[in-house]
């Protein structure tokens, strides 16, 4: 009957028997890991996208790329003509520990893209921030979104992603019918992802992924990219003026903790490499990360290497962060997409390139 036909569309939480309505919208950083498979799912959708990167990283039909830099208003403005929704997920990667890049793009680009959203009349602006902004280095368990913002943060890119979610979320304003919200991921992986899965394959092939720093109990959330592609898509078709949401921040993980060293195990046993298997204690290895830190600075005047152990990964391998996605759920109807086990077996399976022997 056509009355059950309608309760199986609303049960689906979307109607995918139904035609979908050409809906236009802009993803700046579209061309990185999120980016992409964000851009991927509006297309599912039936969006049409306007990419804006720094770099174009490949082609699809109703993508239309703009290359620049989200530091020129001008530029953005190009992108942003009859977009009605952004998608800001654009940010240097976390590992380029360079504070003046940070700042440019972070905190004055994002204040660019704010002021190119309100010259171009957009309506909504989505921001990928991070949970990562309420850790200081110590255990955050079930973390809600009213944690306060991390005082001393542990690297340039958290202390800049604060920035500029405060930017986002204050820019939020109903009379002028701009609507803000953020997402805040927790460590994101899946395919193509160039910072997680690279990061510890290259770690394990020269040998150092030997060791469990600390007692390896320690709970953390990782979040397949899918599950914070459909986070950002339920906050931008739940954001309307009515909307609890405005101006607000939200956790979105695989509502899955699990020991930051079983992950990694997974990871690793998958792709044929052996799982680290010796303990070393927390403030030891934090110790040594600080000390080779402050070898790379000293020496940087004669030559240049990067640490694979840096203190900002030490902290994140040895201490609990995980988040809760309570509000995620009862605000914007959230649910896991993609399980932690199978977000796993997919992303494994993505990269034959990097297993044992290849
Ligand atoms: N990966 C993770 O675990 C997490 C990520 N996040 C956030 O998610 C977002 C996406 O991250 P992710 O996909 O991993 O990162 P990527 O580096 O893969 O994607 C970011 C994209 O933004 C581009 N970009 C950088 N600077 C500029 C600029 N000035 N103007 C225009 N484009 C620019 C990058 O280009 P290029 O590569 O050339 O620099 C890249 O294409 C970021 O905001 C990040 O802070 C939050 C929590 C966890
Ligand atoms: C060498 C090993 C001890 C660790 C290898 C894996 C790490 C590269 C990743 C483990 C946790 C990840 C993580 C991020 C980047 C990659 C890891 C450090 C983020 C910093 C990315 C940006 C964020 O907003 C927060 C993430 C937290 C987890």
């Amino acid at each position: 009957s056509f009355y059950s036909w309608w309760q199986l569309c609303l049960g689906n939480n979307r109607c995918d028997c139904l035609p979908q309505v050409s809906k236009r919208c802009a993803v700046i950083g579209g061309s990185g890991f999120l980016g992409r498979h964000l851009v991927e799912k509006l297309l599912d959708r039936g969006y049409s996208v306007s990419v804006f990167d720094i770099r174009q990283s490949y082609e699809l039909p109703g993508v239309t790329f703009h290359q620049g830099d989200l530091c020129d208003k001008q530029a953005l403005l190009s992108a942003l003509k009859d977009v009605s929704l952004v998608f800001h997920c654009a940010s240097p990667a976390p590992s380029s520990d360079d504070r003046l890049l940070f700042e440019r793009v972070n905190i004055r680009g994002t204040q660019t893209v704010i002021q190119a959203c309100l010259d171009a009349g957009v309506q909504k602006l989505v921001l990928t921030s991070s949970a990562s902004v309420v850790f200081e280095g110590t255990d955050v368990k079930n973390g809600k979104e009213d944690l306060p913002y991390a005082k001393k943060p542990i690297d340039y890119y958290t202390q800049t992603k604060i920035e500029q979610e405060k930017l986002v979320l204050e820019a939020c304003n109903k009379p002028k019918g701009f609507l803000t919200v953020a997402i805040r991921p927790h460590g994101i992986f899946g395919p193509r992802d160039p910072q997680l899965v690279p990061t510890l394959v290259d770690a394990a092939r020269q040998g150092k992924m030997k060791f469990i720093i600390g007692d390896g109990t320690n709970l953390v959330d990782f979040t397949y990219v899918e599950n914070v592609v459909h986070g950002h898509i339920l906050a931008a078709e739940h954001l309307r003026a009515d909307s609890p949401i405005c101006g607000k921040p939200y956790h979105i993980t695989n509502d899955e903790p699990i020991r930051f060293w079983d992950f990694m195990s997974e990871v690793l046993v998958g792709l044929g490499y052996p799982a680290p298997r010796f303990h070393l204690p927390y403030t030891l290895v934090y110790g040594l990360a600080l000390l080779l830190l402050l070898l790379t600075w000293i020496l940087r005047p004669v030559m240049s290497f990067k640490p694979t152990f840096t203190p900002m990964r030490v902290a994140l391998a040895g201490t609990y962060h995980y988040y809760s996605c309570e509000h995620a759920k009862e605000h914007l109807g959230y649910k896991p997409v993609v399980s932690l086990k199978e977000g796993i077996a997919r992303t494994v399976a993505s990269y034959p390139h990097l297993r044992r022997g290849a």
